[in-house]
């Protein structure tokens, strides 16, 4: 028995929605953006972790540090306390996502290992109990539970975070014309860190027009105003402090917008830059200037991506090899 299950890489807050939106991506070439996880029992001890993938090296060397350990911790407590006791695995990971890089790379571990290891054990979790671990399990690596990577990463699609009585997210409208350009550096911002540089308090003025503008985007999405969608899309949370580690980003953001693209933000906390165009012929344009100017190294890439509507989504073992 074996199951392998692919997980996409996300953008985090969508520059309006500070931990509140995401969105998950779909290259437009084929490529698979995201983290694969196989889970076997051909394991001898009670849990073995191998990886491969270009980014694999950038991995913790002890498979207990990996977050796919916590994974496997987190699915077998959840499975005791429903009385069901689970037997060795064996996981593999395909690491295909760069770590710290504003991906959602941690969320795509986590969603495809917590999915993989519950369908491996005959699906005893529902979704919301799978979603919940896996915020859980992002808390414990940035240092606060936020789902704005998970929840996108595992339903697909715009999610905003709604955490409301037993909703914890509600999939938005995705502007049907829209490419979203997202380029990485190859260089490395920590979660952790981007999230404590922001202040602990804000202005009056910058609470008004943070609600103001997420409302807005909101309501333009299901209005099908996608112009006044992109207009808002301006992040006063996290940018304003958070740019300081992006290099390159306002001279980028500026070449953008004269390309023709509607919105430019940082992904999640960086470095990844992402811009939206209606008009792939401008994403193409956006995508070959980031490509040039914005990648700091060999380890960066470019893309011009969808939305990804699936979110996670079961592979077979021979299209990975
Ligand atoms: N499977 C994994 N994927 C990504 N990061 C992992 C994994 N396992 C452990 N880690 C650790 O978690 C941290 C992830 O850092 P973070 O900045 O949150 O990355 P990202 O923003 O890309 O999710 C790093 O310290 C990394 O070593
Ligand atoms: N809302 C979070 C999103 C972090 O995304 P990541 O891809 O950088 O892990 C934040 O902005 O801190």
């Amino acid at each position: 028995m074996a199951v392998a299950v692919y997980a996409p890489a996300s953008i985090g807050n969508l520059g309006v929605g500070f931990d509140i939106l995401g969105a998950a991506l779909k290259p437009i070439d084929g490529s698979l953006l995201g983290d694969v996880v196989e889970v076997d029992d051909s394991a001898s001890g009670e849990f073995e972790l191998t990886a491969s993938g270009r980014f694999s090296h950038k991995l913790p060397d002890d498979p207990k540090q990996n977050i796919l350990f916590d994974c496997y911790l987190g699915v077998k407590k959840h499975l005791a306390e429903l009385g069901i006791q689970v037997g060795p695995v064996r996981m593999h990971l395909h690491k295909n996502l760069p770590i710290g890089s504003g991906l959602g790379s941690s969320a795509s571990s986590i969603v495809a290992a917590v999915a993989a290891l519950n369908q491996f054990f005959g699906s005893p979790l529902n979704d919301d109990q799978q979603l919940r671990l896996m915020g859980e399990l992002e808390g414990q690596i940035s240092g606060s539970i936020h789902y704005d990577n998970v929840a996108p990463c595992f339903v697909g699609g715009i999610q905003l975070m709604t955490e409301q009585d037993d909703l914890l997210c509600s999939t938005l409208p995705s502007p049907e014309s829209w490419y979203w350009c997202s380029a990485y550096p190859g260089i490395t911002v920590s979660t952790a860190q981007a999230r404590a540089i922001l202040p602990e308090h804000y202005s009056k003025a910058d609470i008004i027009n943070h609600g103001r503008l997420l409302a807005n985007f909101v309501h333009a999405l299901y209005a099908g105003n996608d112009k006044l969608a992109a207009s808002v899309m301006i992040d006063v949370i996290a940018e304003p402090y958070r740019k300081v580690l992006l290099p390159g980003f306002e001279a980028a953001r500026e070449e953008l917008l004269k390309l023709g693209a509607y919105a430019v933000g940082i992904s999640g906390s960086g470095p990844t830059l992402f811009a939206v165009c209606d008009d792939l012929n401008v994403a193409k344009q956006c995508d070959a200037y980031l490509a040039k100017h914005y990648l700091q190294n060999d380890e960066g890439f470019s893309h011009v991506c969808r939305i990804d509507e699936q979110g996670v989504a079961n592979v077979a073992l021979v299209e990975l090899n």
